[in-house]
């Protein structure tokens, strides 16, 4: 997979190089490339900002940087395009259904908004060429779009074949598709500053282990995400129709 990141503050992206992403790249499982959208600017000030038409506080971030580096890294009569995602607030909720189906996707560009956002035109010029979708990873207020980004990029890179070392974790995570919150986890000590851990995962019985790691699951999700659980209900009990 190729990524392309597009930013005014490209350092940000820094933590692209590290860890569980870096290796992927180092690997070559990810071709990743930031890019400084102020090397499409032509002024002695590197503009990239402009008033909102219509009033209002703040600044708008202009059109013409954004469409040169466009068409400078992914041109439009190139061989291919991405498929081009703008971290928003008024953007589809990113979830891990929508992480598997960018996982998907041979290449991604990442366009970082600023200020008050980006011209409107940008993506609907860019929409006359790859598939654009502005996404959010959550109801806050952030300053730009670059740490959704990084949000973004490790819950898809991490899905990616021969990312992750051991795939099998990956059924067992919360919001990994059972519908459930992952169940407490614990190592040694078994005993560590008058906390004991659990005595069934003591007990060697994997039967029994299995049962209290689901309740866990249940009783986790019922207390912090109801929602979840009534999904998660609704499903098994359209798989139990399905099957009968
Ligand atoms: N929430 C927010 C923002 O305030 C600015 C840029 C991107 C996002 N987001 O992706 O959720």
């Amino acid at each position: 997979m190729r990524l392309d990141v597009f930013s005014i503050f490209p350092e940000y992206l820094a933590a692209l190089d590290v860890s569980l992403v870096g290796k992927a790249a180092k690997s070559g499982l990810l071709d990743v490339r930031v890019h400084d959208l102020r090397d499409w600017t032509h002024d002695r000030h590197r503009t990239v900002d402009d008033t909102p038409y219509g009033g209002g506080a703040g600044m708008v971030m202009k059109p013409e940087p954004w469409g040169e580096a466009f068409d400078s890294v992914m041109p439009g009569d190139g061989p291919s395009q991405p498929r081009l995602i703008v971290p928003t607030p008024a953007g589809r909720p990113f979830s891990q259904d929508l992480a598997y189906e960018l996982a998907a996707e041979p290449w991604l560009a990442f366009a970082c908004g600023r200020y008050e956002g980006i011209d409107g035109r940008v993506a609907a010029h860019a929409a006359e060429r790859m598939q654009v979708t502005e996404v959010s990873i959550g109801d806050y207020v952030l300053n730009g779009g670059e740490v959704a980004v990084l949000v973004m990029v490790e819950a898809i890179a991490r899905l990616l074949p021969g990312v992750i070392g051991n795939p099998e974790s990956l059924a067992e995570e919360s919001h990994s598709g059972h519908g459930l919150l992952e169940y407490p986890v614990y190592t040694k000590p078994p005993a560590w500053r008058g906390h004991e851990v659990p005595e069934v995962l003591l007990s060697g019985n994997h039967k029994l282990i299995a049962e209290w790691r689901h309740e866990e699951s249940v009783r986790r999700t019922a207390e912090r995400r109801p929602d979840l659980l009534a999904a998660w209900g609704s499903s098994l009990a359209a798989e139990d129709d399905a099957a009968s």
